[in-house]
């Protein structure tokens, strides 16, 4: 436990999911109980943060979900002087389960009495489009087709996102990609799936890859290949139960540099679209390896 009233700050998204689940004043004094003293700041969304968290040094606690999370973890890249604390307040909580945080926020919040700084690996992604970091994951197939056509950023529905869902496995075109692992080129039939984990879960909670660890430096490349539309029932309900990556026609390799053909395929990198607009060359996913430092409890 820290030294009772260590100063800190609390980023707190009222906006977010399971916000109701802690009210400001009770996380307020779970954070209390763990030993920091929190300077809070209601956030209108995420466009106050870049000037806050350039003003920010030492512990910052964010309550939210994980695109909270993601828009606060993107402004803290390479710096040393401040460690993020994550309070779980959205819906599938990703980044929370992978640090074996407890997803009820205040117990999350009386948790990081025992937490400790640890480094948090990130993804840098570079495309024709530029270069992206991401907290979770990247890929393309089903998943980036899927959120293509729900529209990440229009208001949430779960009535959109069954029609995107039925819209895509029914026109999906298997992708014949070729892909390399640390420099070593991997078999690559039609793929339904490609997926660059650094989370274990990503999205709305799919367990793509549970023994993947964003503390140990590499990403789990997972690969699901084409298949007919009949089993595909069967591996989205292996995505819930955890065991996606025991399925047949699932394989999970482990490395630190990707690179994936770019044949103008969407990629998502966390929730954010991406497309090459002169297909031709290669998409380069690297790990930087702990780039963010962030409050775990012991292993
Ligand atoms: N720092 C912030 N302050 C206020 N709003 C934010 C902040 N960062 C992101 N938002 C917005 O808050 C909304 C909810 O964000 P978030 O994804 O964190 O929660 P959620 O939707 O409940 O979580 P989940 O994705 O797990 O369902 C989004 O519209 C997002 O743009």
């Amino acid at each position: 436990m820290p030294p009772s009233g260590q100063p800190a700050t609390l980023i707190y998204n009222a906006r977010a999911g399971s916000s109701a689940r802690a009210p400001v004043p009770d996380l307020h004094r779970a954070l209390e109980d763990a030993g920091y003293h929190a300077a809070l700041h209601v956030t209108p969304g995420p466009e106050a943060l870049p000037e806050l968290l350039r003003a920010t040094t030492g512990t910052v606690f964010v309550a939210g979900g994980d695109g909270t999370i993601r828009s606060a973890a993107l402004h803290l890249l390479n710096r040393p002087d401040v460690t993020l604390g994550v309070i779980p307040m959205g819906t599938a909580n990703n980044v929370a389960r992978a640090l074996r945080l407890p997803l009820d926020p205040l117990a999350a919040a009386r948790a990081h009495a025992r937490t400790r700084p640890r480094p948090f690996d990130v993804g840098l992604v570079r495309g024709p489009w530029g270069e992206d970091h991401f907290i979770e994951a990247c890929g393309c197939g089903l998943f980036a087709d899927i959120l293509d056509d729900y529209g990440p950023h229009l208001a949430k529905s779960p009535v959109r996102a069954l029609g995107s869902m039925l819209e895509v496995f029914t026109r999906q075109q298997p992708l014949g990609v070729r892909v390399t692992v640390d420099g070593q080129g991997v078999p690559s039939p039609p793929l339904a799936v490609l997926e660059v984990m650094n989370t274990p879960s990503t999205g709305t909670g799919l367990h793509l890859a549970p023994p993947a660890d964003p503390t140990d430096g590499q990403f789990t490349l997972v690969r699901m290949q084409a298949l007919n539309r009949e089993p595909l029932l069967e591996y989205a309900a292996a995505m819930l139960r955890g065991t996606f990556h025991t399925q047949p026609g699932v394989h999970a390799d482990h490395g630190q540099v990707f690179t994936v053909a770019d044949l103008g395929q969407v990629w998502h990198v966390d929730t954010d679209l991406r497309r090459s607009a002169a297909p031709g060359g290669v998409v380069e996913i690297r790990v930087q390896p702990g780039a963010l430092r962030v409050l775990s409890p012991a292993p």
